[in-house]
């Protein structure tokens, strides 16, 4: 079969399968698109926490982009955890060689409340690596770390969106309310417009992954060559079903269910 579909994450690992590099490929697949992955650290973690990180040396990361962009085709890519400024240099570089579609899930700190990522990180995120996204991911706390400003109401996530397209010239910003009260609200600015995205708030602890899985949905469907705001009206569904069938696993935050939208 030719013409598939191909996408790729860049991410750290989730031995208990549901965030992470796991969560991504499980998504790629459920949404029929071809997955590949470079890992950046290895994590012991599960549905309570996190216990100990394991980088990838940076040539290692180097190796892993290299193998797959001599040999592979590209159609969208994502960023999850990259622990430091070393590590996202090497991948700043090679962006451009990536060609294609890049979506940044700026991931900070685990659903558990553990920080994956070290301050100068954070920074070099904000300076460098958001200006050459197609869209960037932010849930309320990583907005209000790059913008710099405290987010309480619906008009400040659409103001944090806009602020991110404008000052840090990422091409597009979808502000996640999942941390927010009530409904289960996002806004996309896309350069030119505020698009509103909600769903009734689920009732349940189990939510570890869902940023994870909700930026590799979006992956997936600029994979497939849909519009931005296609590919986040479609994600968002996806993201809304795997919570509502969610598994109850785990002693901490379960995690959400891959394969919830076949059953519908
Ligand atoms: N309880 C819920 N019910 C319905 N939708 C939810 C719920 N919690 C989060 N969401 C939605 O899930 C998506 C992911 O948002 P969230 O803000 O939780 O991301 P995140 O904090 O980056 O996730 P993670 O837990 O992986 O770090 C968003 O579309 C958000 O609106
Ligand atoms: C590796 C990894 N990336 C992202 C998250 C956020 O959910 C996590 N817990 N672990």
């Amino acid at each position: 079969m030719k013409n598939v579909p191909c996408a790729l994450t860049i991410a750290g690992t989730d031995p208990s399968g549901g965030a992470g590099i796991q969560a991504d490929l499980k998504t790629f697949q459920e949404l029929q698109t071809y997955g590949m992955s470079v890992i950046t650290s290895v994590v012991a973690q599960n549905t309570t926490g996190v216990t100990s990180v394991h980088h990838m040396p940076i040539n290692m990361i180097e190796d892993q982009l290299e193998a797959i962009l001599e040999d592979m085709p590209i159609h969208a890519f994502k960023t999850g955890m990259i622990a430091n400024k070393q590590m996202m240099e090497i991948i700043s570089k090679k962006i451009e060689k990536l060609n294609a579609p890049y979506v940044m899930d700026p991931v900070m700190v685990a659903t558990s409340g553990d920080s994956l990522i070290d301050k100068e990180a954070r920074s070099f995120l904000r300076e460098s690596l958001l200006p050459q996204t197609a869209l960037v991911t932010p849930n309320i706390p990583e907005a209000e770390f790059i913008t710099g400003n405290s987010i309480e109401t619906v008009e400040d996530m659409k103001d944090a969106a806009k602020h991110i397209v404008d000052h840090f010239h990422a091409d597009a910003a979808l502000i996640k309310g999942g941390h927010m009260e009530g409904e289960a609200i996002d806004f996309l600015y896309d350069g030119s417009k505020i698009h509103t995205f909600s769903a009734e708030r689920i009732n349940t602890k189990n939510t570890h992954g869902t940023g994870c899985t909700y930026s590799a949905a979006i992956t997936s469907y600029l994979a497939k060559g849909y519009s931005i705001v296609e590919a986040v009206r479609h994600s968002k569904d996806f993201v809304t079903v795997a919570i509502s069938k969610s598994f109850e696993l785990g002693n901490g935050n379960g995690p959400t269910n891959h394969w919830a939208t076949r059953e519908r």
